[in-house]
């Protein structure tokens, strides 16, 4: 799906305050254009503080458009080492004024006028059928986001410059990104990201992390797709294809640090042909159900790696890692979260052996992922209004990737539906995308990849129990008299509704669920209301709480 370039007569849906004030920059003669990934590595090599890790070259350099000889790099941003989801504003809802938003960014504008701002272009979105071209301004000092940047999403090669002239042309603008991490103001002491969803805009002004600017230009991408046909998913997908022909496809969907990395790039011992679409970014066709991934590259942490790591040899930057001399005099990462906690590595597309950028198999199974400790770590939901309803107060807890404002506790169980912070459209649209799904046919699970009443559920237990699903040897039978709920009956990991302990606490958490789901019809306007089937089929699960005690 090609998008519109530029502010065109004709084409209204690109007039905002926001979106041309944003746009105006990039054409300043402070502006100079990065064309190739190439010139993008050298700029990074060569920026104040980058680490250039001589004994750890990158693995095909030129296959992926960089120099032959290129090694990886790494740069640390300080203090600051994760998102901040409390410094996002969205144009349009209540409360964010356009009139505000809109005189700071045109002081931030003016404050980068002495400086070289770098223009980058990519797509995001790797088919015909999905391809969203956006736009970066940074100044100069900030080439490693750049770069990241750059590899993150597609940058226009040949190949990609031609899919994207033969891909459809859709009537949205292309998606531009206003930034400047040295930015300071006293309203917004974290930073700000000013998102103008309807008009494919935002800027990043304060804020250093590569993360911000990933998921800042996804926001756009999957509220474009969300308008024209697609589920936006923050997920991961991949395929197995077992010995005996048949297939299984599953996407998994989870908040930042609870597995949808390790579990998409998971191996399972060699034991089936695996296709992994994306670990983080992807949008599914709602009428013809392919999928099709959003970004070459994985985004991901180090924390579980070293580098002697098979995964390591696909590494091209690093942040938030540490850095020493090897017997060799040359310079190797420290990895393992030694540093700080959310150490990140961009992997090229090389990681996974088979990958695909497109899937036209349906989905079999989605995943939720939530870190409830009062949830056993896999339950089977086999009605779609509640397996959606599931989604859309998936529960869980926050990881060491989110920065958070004082005074939030970091344990604190958060509802994130469909672990997507990034939405920037209503979320009955996706209650209804992922109900349709599951009406469809598709199975619905609830993961827990945390801990169920203080015990630890450890990956390798997580992937046995998908294998088991994938296979079909999973047995799962009816939790209590809940409809639509099954386990599996894991020694250790029975919940136990004769405890009066776990009885309470698990009540208490289905009152938050039904709570969060009331709270939309208000909040933000009402912008995120459920239909009153989602809050019923919450309120029966309590029903049969109290069946079990009465
Ligand atoms: N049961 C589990 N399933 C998956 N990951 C787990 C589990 N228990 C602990 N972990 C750890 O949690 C972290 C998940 O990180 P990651 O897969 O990168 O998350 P994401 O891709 O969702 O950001 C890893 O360090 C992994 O080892
Ligand atoms: C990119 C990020 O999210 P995720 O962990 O989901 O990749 C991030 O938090 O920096």
């Amino acid at each position: 799906m090609a998008t519109m370039g530029y502010y065109q007569a004709g084409f209204e849906g690109l007039r905002s305050r926001i979106r041309v004030t944003v746009e105006a920059p990039f054409y300043g003669n402070n502006v100079v254009s990065v064309g190739s990934l190439r010139e993008a590595y050298g700029l990074a090599k060569d920026s104040p503080g980058t680490v250039e890790l001589t004994g750890m070259p990158v693995f095909d350099a030129e296959r992926q458009g960089l120099p032959e000889g290129a090694n990886v790099l790494l740069f640390n941003d300080g203090g600051v080492v994760g998102r901040c989801a409390a410094a996002r504003r969205i144009i349009g809802e209540p409360n964010v004024s356009v009139e505000e938003y809109a005189s700071k960014l045109r002081e931030a504008v003016y404050g980068t006028r002495f400086r070289k701002l770098y223009h980058v272009q990519a797509v995001v979105g790797l088919d015909l059928d999905f391809m969203v071209k956006a736009h970066l301004l940074i100044p100069e000092g900030h080439e490693n986001i750049l770069y990241n940047w750059l590899l993150n999403f597609q940058y226009l090669n040949e190949r990609y410059s031609e899919m994207y002239r033969s891909s459809k042309l859709y009537p949205e603008g292309d998606i531009f990104v206003f930034s400047d991490p040295d930015w300071q103001h006293p309203d917004h002491p974290l930073g700000l990201a000013l998102f103008d969803p309807l008009h494919n805009c935002a800027a990043i002004l304060g804020m250093r992390y590569f993360g911000e600017f990933k998921k800042g230009t996804l926001t756009l991408a999957w509220g474009t797709a969300a308008r024209n046909g697609f589920l936006s998913c923050h997920g991961g997908l991949k395929r197995f294809r077992l010995p005996y022909g048949k297939s299984f496809v599953m996407a998994v969907f989870g908040l930042s640090g609870s597995g949808k990395s390790t579990i998409t790039h998971a191996k399972h011992n060699g034991k089936y042909d695996i296709t992994v679409l994306h670990d983080d970014a992807f949008v599914v066709n709602r009428e013809k159900g392919y999928s099709i991934a959003l970004e070459p590259t994985y985004f991901d942490k180090t924390q579980d790696y070293t580098i002697t790591s098979e995964a390591s040899k696909y590494i091209v930057t690093l942040q938030n890692n540490g850095v020493t001399v090897g017997e060799d005099g040359k310079l190797y990462a420290v990895m393992e979260d030694i540093r700080n906690g959310n150490g990140r590595a961009i992997r090229s597309r090389f990681w996974s052996p088979n990958r695909a950028d497109r899937l036209d198999d349906p989905i079999n199974a989605l995943f939720w992922i939530m870190r409830d400790p009062n949830l056993p770590p896999v339950v089977k939901v086999t009605d779609p209004c509640l397996g959606s309803t599931m989604g859309a107060t998936l529960a869980t807890r926050r990881t060491t990737a989110e920065r958070l404002l004082p005074g939030i506790d970091p344990n604190a169980l958060v509802f994130e539906p469909y672990a997507n912070p990034f939405r920037v459209y209503p979320l009955s649209v996706d209650y209804e995308g992922f109900k349709h799904l599951l009406a469809e046919g598709v199975d619905c699970y609830v993961l827990n990849t945390g801990e169920f009443m203080g015990k630890k559920i450890e990956s390798k237990m997580t992937l046995e129990i998908i294998e088991a699903i994938v296979e079909e040897r999973a047995h799962f039978v009816p939790w209590e008299d809940f409809s639509g709920l099954q386990i599996m009956e894991i020694e250790g990991f029975v919940p136990n509704f004769k405890d009066e302990n776990y009885r309470e606490q698990f009540a208490a958490r289905i009152k938050d669920r039904i709570k969060f789901v009331k709270d939309r019809d208000t909040e933000k306007g009402g912008f995120d209301k459920l239909p009153p089937e989602a809050g019923k089929a919450l309120e029966d699960i309590l029903q049969g709480i109290s069946n079990l005690v009465g």
